[in-house]
């Protein structure tokens, strides 16, 4: 089935066949895709529709397209399904996030390696219990990219939501009884950051049986506020998106060395 006016192209992210590469990073936000683009060798807008802008250009020769996904599970889960029936099956998220522990500070970077599904679009694909695990390849192409940049960063679980606001004013809800003991058992739990697409992302790549992780910036901490705690607002990417660039640097020439 494909509702598309233009049945060669997706319907949603209006790619066809051809127009993107098997690598591809996935922004949320739209206007982060040119950034990522510029670190690409001959960088070519290929669709723009909804919130899905799509470039695609080259990376040591190979070719790599970054698709933004929009905010929260069901968009990005329809980035990478569409992503997926045009050829590609390697994705690197860089999003941002905020952070839970103390440790994880503003500017910092954040690489998930598996995600809370307190979302609602990863449960349309697997019964809870399955977890959102993110490719370990990725993961330690991201941590090697992030160690050769010199950036201040760390790796574990993240959470994913649907709700901005119940993140940041969850005892304005009328389920703040939940939102708050939920929060604080990812806390103590240990879990790094909160963001919203990772948990969708990494379980329907775990279905579509291609792969994928997660890298963020940190904006801010909420806790570290609470706290009295330093706690700047950062709104710069740009080392995010060099980490996820150099992450798939890595994974082009190990796949090479691989011949896959
Ligand atoms: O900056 P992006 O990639 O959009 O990621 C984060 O920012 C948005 C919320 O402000 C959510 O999409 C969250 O996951
Ligand atoms: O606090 C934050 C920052 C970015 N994205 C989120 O989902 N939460």
């Amino acid at each position: 089935m494909n509702y598309s006016e233009d049945a060669s192209k997706q319907y949603h992210i209006q790619v066809g066949e051809g127009d993107v590469g098997r690598y591809v990073i996935l922004p949320g936000d739209p206007k982060r895709c040119a950034k990522i683009a510029k670190y690409f060798d001959d960088p070519v807008l290929v669709a723009d529709n909804r919130e899905y802008v799509t470039y695609t250009g080259y990376l040591d020769g190979v070719k790599v397209s970054v698709t933004s996904t929009g905010i929260g599970g069901p968009s990005a889960s329809i980035a990478m399904e569409e992503l997926v029936m045009s050829g590609a099956d390697t994705f690197i998220r860089i999003g941002t996030c905020g952070g839970m522990q103390l440790e994880v500070k503003s500017g910092d970077v954040v690489i998930a390696n598996g995600a809370i599904r307190m979302e609602g679009t990863s449960r349309e694909y697997a019964p809870i219990e399955f977890p959102a695990v993110a490719d370990i390849g990725v993961v330690n192409a991201l941590m090697e990219s992030a160690g050769d940049m010199g950036a201040p960063y760390h790796v574990g679980v993240v959470q994913c939501k649907d709700s901005f606001y119940g993140q940041h004013s969850p005892e304005r809800m009328p389920v703040s009884y939940e939102l708050l003991n939920k929060w604080e058992a990812w806390k103590r739990l240990g879990c790094l950051a909160s963001e919203m697409e990772s948990a969708a992302l990494f379980v329907v790549a775990s279905h579509l049986r291609v792969r994928a992780g997660s890298c963020f910036l940190v904006v801010a901490n909420q806790e570290r506020e609470k706290e009295g705690l330093e706690n700047p607002v950062v709104h710069d990417t740009d080392m995010a998106i060099r980490v996820a660039v150099g992450a798939l640097r890595k994974l082009i020439e190990r796949d090479k060395k691989a011949g896959r």
